[in-house]
């Protein structure tokens, strides 16, 4: 599905604007999937920008457009079922298990008080089967971890089926094998036309996944290209403010880049 931000300028209230000159066209209408990685220092935006495009926020100057059609004019069912949300892991308070949270993700299906169906108990188990948790849709949010619940919140966007996922730092806080679990889901989710936009930490993901970048700066135009020439040792240095280098790493499948703040 094709994203589209033109000319997005967004400010709180009567601050300075936290968004500005934000224009990008990401995937087309082909129904190939494709991955943009978003980067960029704390404070940057990047949370701002997907609560945006996710329309909990409406941009100050400028709009957002999927496959051509206004953000603004689609219904929140609509856009329930057009883009899957990963937000940061924050567990909820109220008592439910990974599957009811799971569940969740298909409301847009059966409306807010009606109730999940077998269709929609299938759809959220291939979800958790997907990101490897299956065998902890009996057990409470609360009671399972972090990394855990950030896995579980993953499932919960997958269970609606999103031709587009947003994901707000799907890896933070998840070990180095889950993390990996993450990155090879999006890949496989790509071979089968899913496009997602992720926020990340971490540009050695993004240059190994992504095949766009947006590459946010505070009080910098944002760049937005292919992941290879967005991110380099030259524009993450600025960006970030503070020496980085890019080097190659032999791993058993080819090489693979990795990135280092060399101060
Ligand atoms: N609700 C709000 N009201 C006012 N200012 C806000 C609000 N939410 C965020 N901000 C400010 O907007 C700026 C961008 O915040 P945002 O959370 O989008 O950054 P981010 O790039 O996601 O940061 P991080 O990498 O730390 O998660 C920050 O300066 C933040 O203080």
């Amino acid at each position: 599905m094709e994203l589209q931000v033109k000319n997005g300028l967004f400010r709180y209230g009567h601050r300075d604007p936290v968004l500005k000159g934000v224009g990008f066209r990401f995937g087309d209408g082909t129904g190939s999937g494709r991955i943009l990685a978003v980067l960029g220092p704390n404070g940057a935006g990047k949370t701002t920008l997907i609560r945006l495009l996710l329309g909990h926020l409406r941009w100050t100057e400028g709009e957002t457009l999927f496959g051509g059609r206004k953000a603004a004019s689609l219904s929140p069912a609509e856009l329930a079922r057009l883009i899957g949300y990963v937000p940061q892991a924050k567990v909820p308070p109220f008592a439910v298990t990974v599957l009811e949270m799971t569940e969740l993700g298909r409301i847009a299906f059966h409306g807010e008080f009606g109730e999940p169906d077998e269709t929609d108990e299938a759809a959220a188990l291939e979800a958790l089967d997907t990101v490897g948790i299956r065998h902890l849709a009996g057990r409470l949010c609360s009671e399972i971890s972090g990394g855990e619940y950030q896995l579980a919140l993953f499932a919960r966007a997958l269970a609606a089926g999103p031709g587009l996922l947003l994901l707000d730092e799907p890896e933070a806080g998840l070990d180095f094998r889950n993390q990996r679990r993450i990155l090879s889901t999006l890949k496989s989710l790509r071979g089968k036309g899913v496009s997602s936009v992720f926020i990340t930490h971490y540009p050695d993901h993004a240059l190994e996944l992504a095949d766009d970048a947006l590459l946010l700066g505070k009080g910098k135009a944002p760049v937005f290209g292919r992941a290879s020439d967005v991110l380099t040792e030259e524009s993450l240095s600025e960006a970030f403010g503070i020496q980085v280098r890019i080097r190659d790493v032999q791993i058993p499948e080819g090489i693979r880049k990795t990135v280092i703040a060399a101060e």
